[in-house]
Protein backbone atom coordinates (compact mmCIF):
# COMPACT_ATOMS: atom_id res chain seq x y z
CA UNK A 1 0.00 0.00 0.00
CA UNK A 2 1.79 3.50 -1.15
CA UNK A 3 1.42 6.15 1.26
CA UNK A 4 -1.19 8.51 -1.00
CA UNK A 5 -3.69 5.03 -0.46
CA UNK A 6 -2.78 4.75 3.23
CA UNK A 7 -3.67 8.43 3.48
CA UNK A 8 -7.23 8.00 1.47
CA UNK A 9 -8.50 4.99 3.36
CA UNK A 10 -7.39 7.20 6.92
CA UNK A 11 -9.84 10.14 5.46
CA UNK A 12 -12.43 7.99 3.84
CA UNK A 13 -13.04 6.16 7.47
CA UNK A 14 -13.24 9.96 9.16
CA UNK A 15 -15.44 10.62 6.43
CA UNK A 16 -17.84 7.13 7.09
CA UNK A 17 -17.09 8.26 11.29
CA UNK A 18 -18.36 11.79 10.26
CA UNK A 19 -21.58 9.67 8.84
CA UNK A 20 -22.25 8.00 11.74
CA UNK A 21 -22.30 10.90 13.42
CA UNK A 22 -24.90 12.20 11.39
CA UNK A 23 -26.45 9.27 11.55
CA UNK A 24 -27.15 9.87 15.40
CA UNK A 25 -28.64 13.01 14.41
CA UNK A 26 -31.27 12.12 12.28
CA UNK A 27 -31.84 9.29 15.31
CA UNK A 28 -32.64 11.84 17.28
CA UNK A 29 -34.78 13.84 15.26
CA UNK A 30 -36.98 10.75 14.79
CA UNK A 31 -37.19 9.76 18.47
CA UNK A 32 -38.30 13.20 19.03
CA UNK A 33 -40.57 13.63 16.65
CA UNK A 34 -41.61 9.90 17.78
CA UNK A 35 -42.82 11.86 20.87
CA UNK A 36 -44.03 14.38 19.67
CA UNK A 37 -46.72 12.17 17.51
CA UNK A 38 -47.61 10.54 20.35
CA UNK A 39 -47.79 13.84 22.39
CA UNK A 40 -50.73 14.84 19.10
CA UNK A 41 -48.29 17.28 17.95
CA UNK A 42 -46.95 15.85 14.78
CA UNK A 43 -49.26 16.63 12.21
CA UNK A 44 -48.42 14.47 9.04
CA UNK A 45 -51.16 11.58 7.57
CA UNK A 46 -49.27 8.63 8.30
CA UNK A 47 -48.41 8.40 4.60
CA UNK A 48 -46.98 11.79 4.68
CA UNK A 49 -44.70 10.57 7.90
CA UNK A 50 -44.13 7.28 5.69
CA UNK A 51 -42.97 9.27 2.76
CA UNK A 52 -40.73 11.51 5.04
CA UNK A 53 -38.84 7.92 6.30
CA UNK A 54 -38.59 6.32 3.33
CA UNK A 55 -37.04 9.71 1.40
CA UNK A 56 -34.34 9.91 4.07
CA UNK A 57 -33.43 6.09 4.66
CA UNK A 58 -32.83 6.31 0.68
CA UNK A 59 -30.90 9.62 0.55
CA UNK A 60 -28.82 8.47 3.80
CA UNK A 61 -28.13 4.60 1.90
CA UNK A 62 -27.07 6.23 -0.73
CA UNK A 63 -24.63 8.56 0.88
CA UNK A 64 -23.18 5.36 2.93
CA UNK A 65 -23.45 3.80 -0.57
CA UNK A 66 -20.86 6.49 -2.39
CA UNK A 67 -18.78 6.74 0.72
CA UNK A 68 -18.41 2.72 0.88
CA UNK A 69 -17.59 2.48 -2.46
CA UNK A 70 -15.61 5.26 -2.94
CA UNK A 71 -17.10 6.69 -5.92
CA UNK A 72 -17.63 10.27 -3.32
CA UNK A 73 -13.36 10.33 -4.19
CA UNK A 74 -14.41 11.38 -7.80
CA UNK A 75 -15.79 14.95 -6.69
CA UNK A 76 -13.71 18.00 -5.44
CA UNK A 77 -15.26 17.46 -2.34
CA UNK A 78 -15.31 13.94 -1.13
CA UNK A 79 -16.42 14.32 2.27
CA UNK A 80 -19.87 15.58 0.58
CA UNK A 81 -20.36 17.90 3.31
CA UNK A 82 -22.03 20.30 1.12
CA UNK A 83 -24.91 17.25 -0.33
CA UNK A 84 -25.07 15.90 3.45
CA UNK A 85 -26.46 19.27 4.70
CA UNK A 86 -28.73 20.17 1.91
CA UNK A 87 -30.66 17.07 2.13
CA UNK A 88 -30.61 16.62 5.74
CA UNK A 89 -32.07 20.56 5.82
CA UNK A 90 -34.47 19.48 2.89
CA UNK A 91 -35.60 17.10 5.68
CA UNK A 92 -35.72 19.11 8.72
CA UNK A 93 -37.85 21.51 6.38
CA UNK A 94 -40.15 18.60 5.70
CA UNK A 95 -40.65 17.65 8.94
CA UNK A 96 -41.19 20.92 10.40
CA UNK A 97 -44.09 21.47 7.90
CA UNK A 98 -46.11 19.03 9.92
CA UNK A 99 -44.91 19.72 13.56
CA UNK A 100 -47.25 21.99 14.21
CA UNK A 101 -46.84 24.25 17.79
CA UNK A 102 -43.93 22.43 18.57
CA UNK A 103 -41.84 23.45 15.55
CA UNK A 104 -40.13 26.36 17.42
CA UNK A 105 -38.04 23.93 19.49
CA UNK A 106 -37.13 21.88 16.31
CA UNK A 107 -35.70 25.16 14.55
CA UNK A 108 -32.55 24.90 16.16
CA UNK A 109 -31.88 21.48 14.33
CA UNK A 110 -31.11 23.71 11.51
CA UNK A 111 -27.29 25.19 13.40
CA UNK A 112 -26.91 21.74 14.28
CA UNK A 113 -26.53 20.14 10.98
CA UNK A 114 -24.95 23.43 9.59
CA UNK A 115 -21.93 22.55 12.53
CA UNK A 116 -20.92 19.27 10.72
CA UNK A 117 -19.64 21.98 7.95
CA UNK A 118 -17.64 24.08 10.33
CA UNK A 119 -14.15 22.64 9.32
CA UNK A 120 -15.07 21.35 5.88
CA UNK A 121 -16.38 24.53 4.54
CA UNK A 122 -15.19 27.36 3.42
CA UNK A 123 -16.25 30.91 4.63
CA UNK A 124 -18.41 31.53 1.71
CA UNK A 125 -19.84 28.48 1.81
CA UNK A 126 -20.72 28.11 4.90
CA UNK A 127 -22.75 31.83 5.03
CA UNK A 128 -24.44 30.07 1.79
CA UNK A 129 -25.88 27.23 3.41
CA UNK A 130 -26.75 29.24 6.85
CA UNK A 131 -28.32 31.52 4.16
CA UNK A 132 -30.07 28.40 2.77
CA UNK A 133 -31.62 27.34 5.82
CA UNK A 134 -32.82 30.56 6.32
CA UNK A 135 -34.30 30.48 2.93
CA UNK A 136 -36.04 27.34 3.40
CA UNK A 137 -37.95 28.09 6.76
CA UNK A 138 -38.71 31.87 5.65
CA UNK A 139 -40.26 29.38 2.39
CA UNK A 140 -42.13 27.38 4.99
CA UNK A 141 -43.49 30.40 6.58
CA UNK A 142 -44.52 32.10 3.44
CA UNK A 143 -45.97 28.50 2.69
CA UNK A 144 -47.87 27.86 5.95
CA UNK A 145 -49.27 31.61 5.94
CA UNK A 146 -50.62 30.88 1.91
CA UNK A 147 -52.09 27.69 2.57
CA UNK A 148 -53.52 28.43 6.04
CA UNK A 149 -51.61 25.92 7.92
CA UNK A 150 -50.37 28.15 10.45
CA UNK A 151 -50.94 26.79 13.89
CA UNK A 152 -49.60 29.83 16.06
CA UNK A 153 -50.00 33.88 14.72
CA UNK A 154 -47.49 35.52 12.11
CA UNK A 155 -46.16 37.29 14.60
CA UNK A 156 -45.05 33.75 16.50
CA UNK A 157 -43.25 32.42 13.58
CA UNK A 158 -41.87 35.62 12.83
CA UNK A 159 -40.24 35.78 15.86
CA UNK A 160 -38.60 31.84 15.53
CA UNK A 161 -37.45 33.53 12.43
CA UNK A 162 -35.95 36.31 13.88
CA UNK A 163 -34.02 33.76 16.46
CA UNK A 164 -32.74 31.56 14.29
CA UNK A 165 -31.33 33.94 12.29
CA UNK A 166 -29.98 35.11 14.85
CA UNK A 167 -28.17 32.12 15.45
CA UNK A 168 -27.22 31.81 12.12
CA UNK A 169 -25.39 34.54 12.05
CA UNK A 170 -23.52 33.53 14.96
CA UNK A 171 -22.90 30.32 13.89
CA UNK A 172 -21.44 32.19 10.48
CA UNK A 173 -19.02 34.22 12.99
CA UNK A 174 -17.96 31.12 14.73
CA UNK A 175 -17.32 29.55 11.68
CA UNK A 176 -14.98 32.16 10.37
CA UNK A 177 -13.19 32.19 14.11
CA UNK A 178 -12.63 27.87 13.92
CA UNK A 179 -11.35 28.32 10.62
CA UNK A 180 -9.23 31.28 11.22
CA UNK A 181 -7.64 28.89 14.29
CA UNK A 182 -7.84 25.89 12.19
CA UNK A 183 -5.28 27.76 9.14
CA UNK A 184 -2.80 29.15 12.62
CA UNK A 185 -2.41 25.41 13.17
CA UNK A 186 -1.92 24.35 10.09
CA UNK A 187 0.48 26.91 9.23
CA UNK A 188 2.80 25.81 12.96
CA UNK A 189 2.21 22.20 11.77
CA UNK A 190 3.23 23.24 8.56
CA UNK A 191 6.75 24.89 10.17
CA UNK A 192 7.15 22.06 12.60
CA UNK A 193 7.55 19.88 10.07
CA UNK A 194 9.39 21.64 8.27
CA UNK A 195 11.72 22.25 11.08
CA UNK A 196 11.22 18.28 12.04
CA UNK A 197 12.61 17.47 8.11
CA UNK A 198 15.96 20.25 8.61
CA UNK A 199 16.36 18.69 11.31
CA UNK A 200 16.45 15.20 10.21
CA UNK A 201 19.13 16.37 7.11
CA UNK A 202 20.94 17.59 10.03
CA UNK A 203 20.59 14.53 12.00
CA UNK A 204 22.21 12.67 8.59
CA UNK A 205 24.84 14.86 8.30
CA UNK A 206 25.98 14.74 12.02
CA UNK A 207 25.81 11.14 10.97
CA UNK A 208 27.97 11.49 7.78
CA UNK A 209 30.43 13.38 9.67
CA UNK A 210 30.49 11.14 12.67
CA UNK A 211 31.40 8.05 10.37
CA UNK A 212 33.57 10.15 7.82
CA UNK A 213 37.43 10.83 8.30
CA UNK A 214 37.59 14.41 7.45
CA UNK A 215 40.94 14.51 5.68
CA UNK A 216 40.54 11.76 3.38
CA UNK A 217 36.48 11.87 3.17
CA UNK A 218 36.65 7.73 3.81
CA UNK A 219 35.07 6.53 6.43
CA UNK A 220 36.44 6.38 10.11
CA UNK A 221 37.77 3.30 12.52
CA UNK A 222 34.06 3.57 14.29
CA UNK A 223 32.20 3.28 11.15
CA UNK A 224 34.40 0.34 9.90
CA UNK A 225 34.33 -1.67 13.31
CA UNK A 226 30.15 -1.36 13.07
CA UNK A 227 30.05 -2.09 9.02
CA UNK A 228 32.39 -4.82 9.13
CA UNK A 229 30.56 -6.74 12.50
CA UNK A 230 27.09 -5.96 10.73
CA UNK A 231 28.71 -8.08 7.25
CA UNK A 232 30.08 -10.64 9.57
CA UNK A 233 26.97 -11.47 11.54
CA UNK A 234 25.21 -11.84 7.49
CA UNK A 235 27.91 -14.26 6.41
CA UNK A 236 27.20 -17.59 5.09
CA UNK A 237 28.89 -20.94 6.54
CA UNK A 238 31.01 -20.95 3.24
CA UNK A 239 31.40 -17.42 2.37
CA UNK A 240 34.32 -15.60 3.98
CA UNK A 241 35.68 -11.96 4.39
CA UNK A 242 39.01 -10.63 3.59
CA UNK A 243 40.76 -8.08 5.41
CA UNK A 244 43.72 -6.11 4.83
CA UNK A 245 45.61 -3.59 7.34
CA UNK A 246 47.67 -1.10 5.38
CA UNK A 247 50.50 1.09 7.09
CA UNK A 248 52.21 3.65 5.04
CA UNK A 249 55.77 3.23 4.66
CA UNK A 250 58.48 5.85 6.37
CA UNK A 251 55.56 8.17 6.70
CA UNK A 252 57.50 10.01 9.39
CA UNK A 253 59.97 10.74 6.72
CA UNK A 254 57.68 12.15 4.18
CA UNK A 255 56.19 14.77 6.79
CA UNK A 256 59.93 15.97 8.10
CA UNK A 257 61.37 16.52 4.73
CA UNK A 258 58.48 17.58 3.22
CA UNK A 259 55.79 18.94 5.39
CA UNK A 260 53.04 17.92 6.89
CA UNK A 261 50.57 19.39 3.98
CA UNK A 262 52.38 17.07 1.54
CA UNK A 263 52.04 14.04 3.99
CA UNK A 264 48.33 15.32 4.46
CA UNK A 265 48.42 15.06 0.09
CA UNK A 266 49.94 11.68 0.27
CA UNK A 267 46.93 10.33 2.59
CA UNK A 268 44.59 11.42 0.39
CA UNK A 269 46.28 10.52 -3.14
CA UNK A 270 45.69 6.86 -1.30
CA UNK A 271 42.51 7.18 -0.42
CA UNK A 272 41.24 8.42 -3.81
CA UNK A 273 43.75 5.62 -5.60
CA UNK A 274 42.26 2.98 -2.62
CA UNK A 275 38.57 3.88 -3.37
CA UNK A 276 38.57 3.85 -7.15
CA UNK A 277 40.25 0.36 -7.68
CA UNK A 278 37.52 -1.17 -5.32
CA UNK A 279 33.84 -2.47 -6.19
CA UNK A 280 31.09 -0.81 -4.61
CA UNK A 281 30.52 -4.01 -2.19
CA UNK A 282 34.67 -3.10 -0.94
CA UNK A 283 35.41 -0.84 1.87
CA UNK A 284 38.22 1.14 2.40
CA UNK A 285 37.92 3.00 6.31
CA UNK A 286 41.14 5.12 7.92
CA UNK A 287 41.76 3.34 10.95
CA UNK A 288 44.01 5.79 12.34
CA UNK A 289 47.29 8.24 11.29
CA UNK A 290 48.50 6.71 8.16
CA UNK A 291 47.11 3.55 8.48
CA UNK A 292 44.30 1.62 6.68
CA UNK A 293 42.07 -1.34 6.76
CA UNK A 294 40.28 -2.89 3.55
CA UNK A 295 37.41 -4.98 3.40
CA UNK A 296 36.56 -7.28 0.53
CA UNK A 297 33.17 -9.17 0.53
CA UNK A 298 33.30 -12.98 -0.46
CA UNK A 299 37.08 -13.20 -0.73
CA UNK A 300 39.93 -15.67 -0.57
CA UNK A 301 43.38 -15.46 -0.14
CA UNK A 302 44.41 -15.02 -3.89
CA UNK A 303 41.56 -12.03 -4.57
CA UNK A 304 43.13 -10.70 -1.64
CA UNK A 305 46.19 -10.65 -2.56
CA UNK A 306 45.31 -9.32 -5.82
CA UNK A 307 43.49 -7.08 -4.88
CA UNK A 308 46.04 -5.94 -2.04
CA UNK A 309 48.99 -5.78 -4.90
CA UNK A 310 47.62 -4.02 -7.72
CA UNK A 311 46.83 -1.61 -5.08
CA UNK A 312 49.94 -1.14 -3.79
CA UNK A 313 51.96 -0.95 -7.25
CA UNK A 314 49.26 1.86 -7.97
CA UNK A 315 50.71 3.40 -5.20
CA UNK A 316 53.90 2.64 -5.36
CA UNK A 317 54.05 4.66 -8.84
CA UNK A 318 52.44 7.58 -8.23
CA UNK A 319 54.14 10.64 -8.04
CA UNK A 320 53.18 13.30 -5.87
CA UNK A 321 53.21 16.94 -6.16
CA UNK A 322 54.78 17.80 -3.04
CA UNK A 323 57.38 15.02 -3.55
CA UNK A 324 60.94 15.17 -5.88
CA UNK A 325 60.76 13.66 -8.89
CA UNK A 326 61.19 9.98 -8.65
CA UNK A 327 60.48 9.76 -5.39
CA UNK A 328 56.94 7.81 -4.51
CA UNK A 329 56.03 6.10 -1.48
CA UNK A 330 54.68 2.46 -0.41
CA UNK A 331 52.76 0.73 1.68
CA UNK A 332 52.82 -2.58 4.02
CA UNK A 333 50.25 -5.22 4.34
CA UNK A 334 48.91 -7.57 6.58
CA UNK A 335 46.29 -9.95 5.68
CA UNK A 336 43.76 -12.57 7.25
CA UNK A 337 40.34 -13.93 6.65
CA UNK A 338 37.45 -14.32 8.45
CA UNK A 339 34.49 -16.42 8.71
CA UNK A 340 31.12 -16.26 9.94
CA UNK A 341 30.99 -15.83 14.21
CA UNK A 342 34.64 -15.16 14.06
CA UNK A 343 36.01 -12.22 16.32
CA UNK A 344 36.57 -9.71 14.46
CA UNK A 345 39.21 -7.97 17.15
CA UNK A 346 41.12 -10.73 17.03
CA UNK A 347 41.38 -11.11 13.54
CA UNK A 348 42.41 -7.48 13.25
CA UNK A 349 45.13 -7.92 15.46
CA UNK A 350 46.30 -11.15 13.17
CA UNK A 351 46.61 -8.79 10.32
CA UNK A 352 48.37 -6.25 12.39
CA UNK A 353 50.66 -9.35 13.00
CA UNK A 354 51.01 -10.31 9.46
CA UNK A 355 51.66 -6.37 8.73
CA UNK A 356 54.55 -5.94 11.51
CA UNK A 357 56.34 -8.75 9.59
CA UNK A 358 56.01 -7.21 6.19
CA UNK A 359 57.63 -4.35 7.67
CA UNK A 360 60.29 -6.27 9.46
CA UNK A 361 60.61 -8.06 5.85
CA UNK A 362 61.67 -4.71 4.64
CA UNK A 363 58.53 -2.64 3.58
CA UNK A 364 56.39 -2.06 0.35
CA UNK A 365 54.85 -5.92 1.02
CA UNK A 366 52.08 -7.83 1.97
CA UNK A 367 52.37 -10.64 4.51
CA UNK A 368 49.29 -13.39 5.25
CA UNK A 369 48.59 -14.46 8.73
CA UNK A 370 48.83 -18.29 8.78
CA UNK A 371 45.52 -18.44 10.38
CA UNK A 372 44.02 -17.67 7.54
CA UNK A 373 45.53 -20.77 5.63
CA UNK A 374 43.45 -22.85 8.00
N1 LIG B 1 50.59 14.57 7.52
C1 LIG B 1 50.01 13.78 8.37
N2 LIG B 1 50.74 12.96 9.11
C2 LIG B 1 50.13 12.11 9.98
C3 LIG B 1 48.74 12.11 10.14
N3 LIG B 1 48.43 11.17 11.07
C4 LIG B 1 49.60 10.62 11.48
N4 LIG B 1 50.63 11.17 10.82
C5 LIG B 1 52.07 10.92 10.96
O1 LIG B 1 52.38 9.61 10.52
C6 LIG B 1 53.64 9.29 11.09
C7 LIG B 1 53.68 7.82 11.42
O2 LIG B 1 54.97 7.54 11.81
P1 LIG B 1 55.44 6.16 12.39
O3 LIG B 1 54.34 5.57 13.23
O4 LIG B 1 56.73 6.37 13.06
O5 LIG B 1 55.56 5.22 11.16
P2 LIG B 1 56.34 5.38 9.81
O6 LIG B 1 57.26 6.55 9.80
O7 LIG B 1 55.35 5.31 8.72
O8 LIG B 1 57.22 4.11 9.80
P3 LIG B 1 56.75 2.64 9.47
O9 LIG B 1 55.32 2.52 9.77
O10 LIG B 1 57.59 1.79 10.39
O11 LIG B 1 57.05 2.42 8.05
C8 LIG B 1 53.82 10.21 12.29
O12 LIG B 1 54.86 11.11 12.03
C9 LIG B 1 52.50 10.95 12.39
O13 LIG B 1 52.68 12.29 12.82
C10 LIG B 1 47.97 13.01 9.35
O14 LIG B 1 46.76 13.09 9.41
N5 LIG B 1 48.64 13.82 8.48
Amino acid sequence: MTDKDDNTAKFQAIRLQRFYLAQLNYLITYVVIGAAWMAGQYNASAPQAASHVILGVVLQLSIFAMLKSGLNLRFKDPSLTSPQIIVAMLLLTYLLAFSGEFRGSLIMVYPIILLFGVFQLSRSAFFYHAALALLLYSGLIVYNTLTDRNTQPLSVHMLEWFVLACFLAWLSFFCTYIRELRERLQRRHNTLQLHQETLKGMMGQLQNLADTDSLTGLTNRRFFLKEAQRRINLLGPLNKLGIALIDLDNFKRINDCHGHATGDEVLQGFARLASKSLRDQDMIARFGGEEFILLLNNADLATLHQCVDRLRNAFASTQFEGLPEGEHCTFSAGLCLIAAEQDLEARIHQADEALYRAKEAGRNRSETHEAAYA
